[in-house]
């Protein structure tokens, strides 16, 4: 199966602001598509970063033997458009989001093996955080409720439609308070959680909740 990763490279991560720097919002993106590559390497499939502008994977701290798998096209279209580009084919394509920092290959793998025409991991606040698409008709809409859009898109092409219940997929980072769950549920070997460590990120409990919180002194700022 295809797998395309979708990757804003310039300026990623925007709602994140609040607590990164634009450089280190930089970081934790690359980061975060190292370990889905790495995850996706594990599935034995290879990947296709579906980019924004070039992206020079040398200087990412990818293991060459995950390089090896991976491949980028550029697309400077919206999200939208450049992923319906990779869609219509007879071929299955499986979109998975490049910041999924708890993805797992068993959880990747749930999605994969489904049979329906589309099958949808979505995610917290109705996301599609990756989906399999084997209907030549079917397109994506995202952004907003895109969950409950592509499944009625599924509706009116005809498609049946899996939707796949995982919390390593649901889980998206798109704010600061999703940091406590990179923090939380990392895999231990994964790059994520290392950058918001070295950025002085840490787990915090105020009144019973666990929040995180940056150290003063952070030289990566
Ligand atoms: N190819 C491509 N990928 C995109 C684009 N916008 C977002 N992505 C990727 O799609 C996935 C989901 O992105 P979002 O969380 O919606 O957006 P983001 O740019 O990462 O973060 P925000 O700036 O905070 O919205 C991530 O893997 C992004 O890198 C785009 O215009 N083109
Ligand atoms: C791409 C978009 O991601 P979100 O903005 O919900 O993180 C979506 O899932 O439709």
């Amino acid at each position: 199966m295809r797998v395309v990763v979708p990757f804003a490279a310039t300026a990623p991560k925007t709602r994140l602001s609040p607590v990164l720097s634009p450089a280190e919002r930089s970081r934790v993106a690359e980061a975060m598509l190292a370990d889905v590559l790495t995850t996706l390497t594990e599935t034995g499939h290879e990947a296709t970063i579906l980019a924004t502008t070039p992206v020079d994977l040398e200087e990412y701290d990818i293991d060459p033997d995950v390089l090896e798998r991976v491949s980028v096209a550029v697309d400077e279209r919206p999200l939208t458009e450049a992923v319906n580009a990779r869609l219509g084919t007879d071929d299955p394509v499986a979109v998975v989001m490049a910041d999924l920092a708890l993805a797992t290959p068993a959880a990747l793998e749930r999605l994969f093996e489904t049979e329906a025409d589309v099958a949808i991991a979505p995610g917290r606040g109705s996301g599609t955080n990756a989906l399999v698409v084997r209907h030549p008709e079917f397109r994506v809409d995202y952004h907003g409720t895109s969950y409950l859009d592509h499944r009625e898109r599924a509706q009116d092409v005809g498609a049946s439609l899996e939707t796949v219940d995982s919390f390593r997929l649901a889980t998206d980072i798109d704010e600061p308070a999703d940091l406590v769950e990179v923090l939380v549920h990392g895999r231990d070997d994964a790059r994520a959680p290392a950058v918001l460590r070295e950025c002085g990120f840490e787990l915090t409990e105020t009144d019973g909740r666990v929040t995180v919180s940056r150290r003063e002194s952070n030289p990566s700022k």
